[in-house]
C-alpha cells in the first residue's frame, strides 16, 4: 500500500504490515467466502504482513478486537464482513494510527462498492497489499458514535428497526425490500426542527440522511455532492410525499434522473440537529441505532475531520476526495 501522509515511512511501514482480520461470520456472504478469507490470511503472510483472523461470536467482538489492536499500534484492521462490521471496527480506529482494510463479506458492502473495492477477496486483498491509504472524515452522532457512510433519521431509521425485530432478516436485502415497501408506502411524515449550522428550517419530512458518502442502500445516491474529506456532511431532506410520489422519488433516485432534486432538500453543514414532533428510529451504516427523543433535547450529527485512515484501491473514485488521488 501507499501512503500520502508519510511522516517516518520505515516505523510506519513496520507498523502497518502488523494486520488483524475480524471478521463475522454471521455476516450475509461469508459462508461463501469463508475460504477464500483463510487463503487470504496466508496470502498476506506469505508476503511479509504479521496476521492473525479472529472471528466474532456476538456482536461487539468486533469492536473490542479493534479496541485490542489499536491499544498494540496494530497497523492494519481489516474488517471481514460487511458494512455492520465496519461500523463496529470505526468505533475504536477513530482518532488512531491503526487504518481500516476491508474484505467485503456483507450483503449489500455500501463502502466497498462506493471505494471500488472488488467484491471477490482475490481482488480485495490486492487492495490491501497494492492500495493506498486516504484519511477521511468520520460522522458523528451525538458524541456517542462514529458512522462512515451516513445516517438516516425517518422511514430508514424505521424500516431498519422493524427489519431487526422480524423474520425478515433473514431474507437479506429482499427482506429490507419487502418491509421498506411495506412499511414505506405507509408510512407517516413527520413534523422536524433542522438547525443546519445556523440556519433554522422547518419542514414535514419522510426522511433526513446525513452522508459523509454518497452511495446509500447500494444502489441510491441521496448525497451525491459529498466528499469522504471535506469536513462537511451532506444533508438531503426528503419532503412529505403521497404515495404515487414517493414511488417517482426511489425510481429518480435509483435512475439518477436529473428531477429527482425537486423531491429534496439538500444542504451541507459541519453540524445539524434535529428535533422531531414524535418519536422516530435512527440508522447508522445501514444498523438501527436508537430513536430521537429518547433522553436528549435533539439529535444531533456532527462531523470528526480525517479521524479515520482507510486503505483503497488505487482506482477509487477521485469525485469521493478533495485530495487528489495518487497515481500508482
Ligand atoms: N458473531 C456475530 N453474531 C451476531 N451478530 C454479529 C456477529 N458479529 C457481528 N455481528 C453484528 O452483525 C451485524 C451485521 O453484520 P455485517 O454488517 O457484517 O453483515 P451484513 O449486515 O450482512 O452486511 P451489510 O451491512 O454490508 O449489508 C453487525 O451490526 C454486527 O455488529
Amino acid at each position: 500500500m501507499q501512503h500520502s501522509t508519510l511522516k517516518n515511512p520505515e516505523a510506519e511501514h513496520q507498523a502497518q504490515t502488523r494486520a488483524i482480520l475480524i471478521a463475522n461470520p454471521t455476516s450475509g456472504s461469508y459462508l461463501l467466502h469463508a475460504q477464500q478469507i483463510k487463503e487470504t490470511v496466508t496470502f498476506l503472510r506469505e508476503h511479509g504482513w504479521q496476521t492473525e483472523l479472529k472471528l466474532t461470536q456476538r456482536a461487539g467482538d468486533a469492536r473490542r478486537f479493534a479496541r485490542e489492536a489499536v491499544e498494540q499500534d496494530i497497523g492494519v484492521v481489516v474488517a471481514t464482513g460487511g458494512d455492520g462490521t465496519i461500523n463496529e471496527v470505526i468505533q475504536e480506529l477513530a482518532g488512531s494510527e491503526t487504518a481500516l482494510g476491508v474484505l467485503p463479506s456483507g450483503t449489500v458492502n455500501v463502502w466497498a462498492r462506493e471505494m471500488n473495492i472488488p467484491l471477490d477477496n482475490y481482488g480485495a486483498r490486492n487492495v490491501l497489499l497494492n492500495g493506498q491509504i486516504k484519511r477521511v472524515d468520520l460522522g458523528k452522532l451525538n458524541d456517542s458514535a462514529y458512522f462512515l457512510l451516513m445516517g438516516g433519521v425517518g422511514m430508514d431509521g424505521d424500516i431498519t428497526h422493524a427489519v431487526e425485530r422480524k423474520p425478515a432478516k433473514r431474507l437479506g436485502i429482499l427482506g429490507y425490500a419487502l418491509v421498506g415497501a411495506w412499511l414505506g408506502l405507509g408510512y407517516q411524515p413527520f413534523r422536524t426542527y433542522l438547525q443546519v449550522d445556523k440556519h433554522k428550517i422547518k419542514v414535514n419530512a419522510l426522511q433526513v440522511i446525513v452522508g459523509n458518502t454518497q452511495l446509500y442502500g447500494g444502489a441510491i445516491k441521496y448525497t451525491w455532492e459529498a466528499k469522504c474529506d471535506d469536513g462537511i456532511l451532506d444533508v438531503c431532506i426528503v419532503h412529505q410525499r403521497n404515495i404515487v410520489e414517493r414511488l417517482l422519488v426511489v425510481l429518480d433516485f435509483l435512475l439518477r434522473r436529473k428531477r429527482r432534486h425537486q423531491w429534496v432538500r439538500y444542504e451541507k453543514c459541519k453540524e445539524l440537529t434535529i428535533v422531531t414532533q414524535r418519536r422516530i428510529g435512527i440508522q447508522l451504516d445501514g444498523d438501527p441505532f436508537g430513536y430521537t427523543n429518547e433522553g436528549l433535547p435533539a439529535t444531533r450529527f456532527s462531523i470528526a475531520p480525517r479521524a479515520l485512515k482507510v486503505i483503497v484501491p488505487q482506482n477509487a473514485p477521485a469525485n469521493l476526495f478533495t485530495e487528489e488521488i495518487e497515481e500508482a
